[in-house]
């Protein structure tokens, strides 16, 4: 349908609920703008987003008329209280209040005769009063100076630039890639990224609604469980107080370059072919499971308080969130006196943190006093990575004196047990890599094979970013999960985890697009255009506390393009049937775990019960697991990527912007989560995105309204 007269047809659609052309023309156009462009979004469900966001800027104008008349109320008793004096009604109302012996409020009107309208005057003032209260609380939150906040806004720029940048020195990875022909025995782990830092992003405003809300008080972000004692401890400790100097490479965010470039710098993170079981995992990841899309988030503890340096935990699509470690109270604290306190209580002036902030562990540990979970519980403030990433990512508490939660960083996904994923060379045909290609894939006119796998053409451009038509049609897959993206397993291996005596039919998954990605089997270079997940992390970004009640977050630091690749969800690989044990066996604290599922071709194959997977970052993750939820319109997006295997019961889940970032933007990504469905409980928590699409705001009577 042409433009104009999709117009008109939503001006008609408008008018048959008695909504006025000039009340839609606005709305529409900023509609139009938001989703650019894309009016099947608008369209759906007989217009319902726009008939919804034209009652809630319905809603916005009488909210400000509202906040109009207080201030005018205010201004009034401002007024009233600087000519106290010379009041006549007041001293009026006095005088007949002493001359008629009217001192019980009960019969005042009806005694007063026309003087009567005077108690409203006090009324009025005792309202205005309360009015002002709430406007000089609101916003207020408990902000303590932050003790080991290195970064301050203002000078996050010079963060970016100087601080970040100076660092940087020439980092190799320990490619520690074992590749076996098939069959011939275990594979090498792969890992991947994380961090970050934020501020509310440009086009995605506060919502009012929330201003004058306190933060709801919400479970906690999730807890991760001790890890027992083991002989990684050691290596952790000597981690934790050496560091690992010289490792990581920083790009300044002032200089950017793409990614080909980057790559040109760091080495290519070691890619995974079999996965190393976790000596760890099994008593510290909590599970919790989700309806269809990949991600099931749990109800993320809002992080109890670790060690300066350590990291919260978080939670996307089938992911869920650690909080600490134990949920004990050994977690190391700042205090208000700009002084660092570590578990074993040891102080430290922050000042001489900052002298020696080269040095990689600012916290002071007395040895004899710290048990290794603690140790493990410590992030250091300048780089919750340790390392493991091209650049290095700080965390930054401005809000309270909460440090991460803690979590071991890996900065590619590993198999904790089960999970069939043991890549061999022999399973990749030739028809699956494309090895005739030499140097870069991407210039060449005629597509390689890896980009036929994509339809005929590569989906990066030659600046490494998601070509904006495939990032279109992912958005809106997401966005707009129609049935039709939806497909369904004969036997879901969900429902099958789930020990109940009647298999229950498969609640459906979302379908989602691939990206091919050329690797090692093609002929191409390491630095090939069409190798952007693999080559991991390279935009510097920070773990921040966040101001709503959140927890613990992620925002940028550089501006990021619109199709940008930001980081991996990393985390454990899990059969669904381990996750479930692990919810069983922790119970209420599988709320607060972080899982995605990795359902996107489900439903197209029979999924063996080992083939049938989920990534767990509570306890093993990178920086993704900081990611917060936004309903609809965050400003992130997941993408499933074909990397060592064709078959897609494995694949990696990427995240990439959805549109042009601004530097201190929070990113968010929408985790798919239905908070009405009480099926799924576990995945709940009360959505405090602040979207004006938020799923967790009762939508009942807007869809009275409409109807
Ligand atoms: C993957 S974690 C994100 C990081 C987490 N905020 C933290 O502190 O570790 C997911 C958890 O964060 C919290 N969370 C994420 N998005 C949220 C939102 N929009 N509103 C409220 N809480 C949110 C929930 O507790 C959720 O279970």
């Amino acid at each position: 349908m042409a433009p104009n007269l999709r117009v008109k047809a939503a001006f008609m659609a408008m008018k048959g609920i008695g909504i006025s052309e000039d009340k839609v023309k606005p709305v529409l156009k900023k509609l139009l703008k938001l989703y650019e462009k894309n009016w099947e979004m608008i369209e759906e469900e007989n217009y319902r987003v726009l008939a919804d966001a034209i009652f809630d800027e319905e809603d916005d104008q009488v909210e400000v008329q509202k906040r109009k008349s207080t201030a005018d109320e205010d201004d009034l008793e401002e007024e009233a209280q600087m000519h106290e004096v010379e009041r006549p009604l007041k001293r009026l109302r006095l005088r007949n209040q002493e001359s008629q012996g009217l001192a019980s409020p009960s019969n005042q009107n009806s005694q007063l005769g026309r003087t009567s309208f005077q108690p409203m005057v006090e009324q009025q003032e005792i309202q205005s009063s309360s009015v002002r209260q709430i406007n000089m609380n609101k916003g207020k939150q408990p902000i303590s100076p932050m003790a080991l906040a290195v970064v301050e806004r203002n000078n996050l720029s010079q963060l970016s630039t100087t601080k970040v940048s100076e660092t940087c020195s020439v980092m190799s990875f320990d490619t520690s890639i074992r590749i076996r022909d098939k069959g011939k025995g275990p594979l090498s782990p792969q890992f991947i990224d994380g961090s970050s830092i934020s501020e509310r992003p440009c086009d995605e405003p506060k919502d009012e609604r929330y201003d004058d809300e306190e933060p709801l008080n919400e479970t906690p972000i999730a807890a991760i469980l001790p890890d027992p004692i083991n002989k990684g401890d050691l290596a952790l400790r000597k981690e934790m107080i050496g560091g690992r100097g010289g490792r990581a490479v920083c790009t300044s965010s002032s200089e950017y370059r793409n990614d080909r470039e980057r790559a040109n710098i760091a080495e290519e993170s070691p890619t995974n072919l079999e996965i190393a079981s976790s000596p760890l995992g099994e008593d510290t990841l909590n599970v919790g499971s989700r309806k269809t899309n990949s991600f099931v988030p749990n109800n993320a503890s809002n992080g109890s308080p670790d060690v300066q340096g350590s990291i919260g935990a978080a939670a996307p699509r089938i992911p869920r969130f650690p909080g600490s470690l134990d949920g004990s109270n050994n977690h190391l604290k700042m205090n208000k006196n700009k002084t660092t306190i570590d578990c074993a209580g040891s102080q430290r002036k922050l000042s001489e943190e900052h002298e020696d902030a080269d040095s990689r562990s600012l916290v002071v540990f007395s040895k004899s006093q710290s048990t290794p979970t603690d140790l493990r519980s410590v992030h250091d403030v300048n780089d919750i990575a340790k390392g493991e990433e091209r650049v290095k990512i700080p965390w930054v508490n401005k809000i309270d004196e909460q440090c991460p939660p803690s979590f071991h960083y890996i900065p590619q996904s590993l198999a904790f047990s089960s999970a069939s994923i043991n890549f061999s060379l022999s399973e990749i045909g030739n028809e699956n890599c494309c090895s005739n290609c030499y140097g870069d894939c991407l210039p060449s006119p005629v597509p390689c094979a890896c980009a036929c796998a994509n339809g005929g053409e590569f989906t990066y451009t030659v600046k490494g970013l998601v070509k904006e038509a495939f990032l279109l049609k992912c958005i809106s897959v997401n966005r707009d999960p129609k049935k039709s993206h939806h497909l369904y397993c004969r036997e879901c291996p969900l429902e099958k985890s789930k020990d109940n005596n009647i298999l229950e039919p498969c609640k459906g998954h979302l379908k989602r697009k691939f990206i091919k990605e050329c690797w090692r089997k093609c002929g191409c270079g390491k630095h090939c255009g069409n190798r952007v997940v693999q080559r991991g992390i390279s935009y510097n970004m920070q773990v921040f506390m966040t101001p709503e009640g959140k927890g613990w977050g992620l925002q940028t630091l550089d501006e990021l393009p619109k199709g940008a690749f930001v980081c991996e969800y990393i985390g454990e690989i899990l059969t669904i049937k381990e996750m479930h044990e692990r919810n069983l066996k922790k119970g209420d604290a599988a709320k607060r775990t972080y899982r995605v599922l990795l359902d996107s071709d489900w439903s197209s194959m029979c999924v063996k019960d080992d083939e049938a997977l989920c990534l767990d970052s509570t306890t093993f993750g990178n920086i993704a697991r900081f990611i917060n939820h936004r309903c609809y319109d965050a400003n992130l997006i997941e993408i499933p990527i074909e990397v060592e295997t064709p078959k897609h019961h494995y694949y990696r889940l990427a995240l990439f912007t959805t549109r042009k970032i601004q530097a201190l933007e929070e990113l968010t990504w929408d985790y798919g989560v239905e908070f009405d469905d009480h099926d799924h409980s576990l995945n709940a928590f009360q959505c405090l995105c602040g979207s004006r699409f938020c799923r967790n705001v009762k939508r009942s009577n807007r869809v009275k309204k409409v109807r």
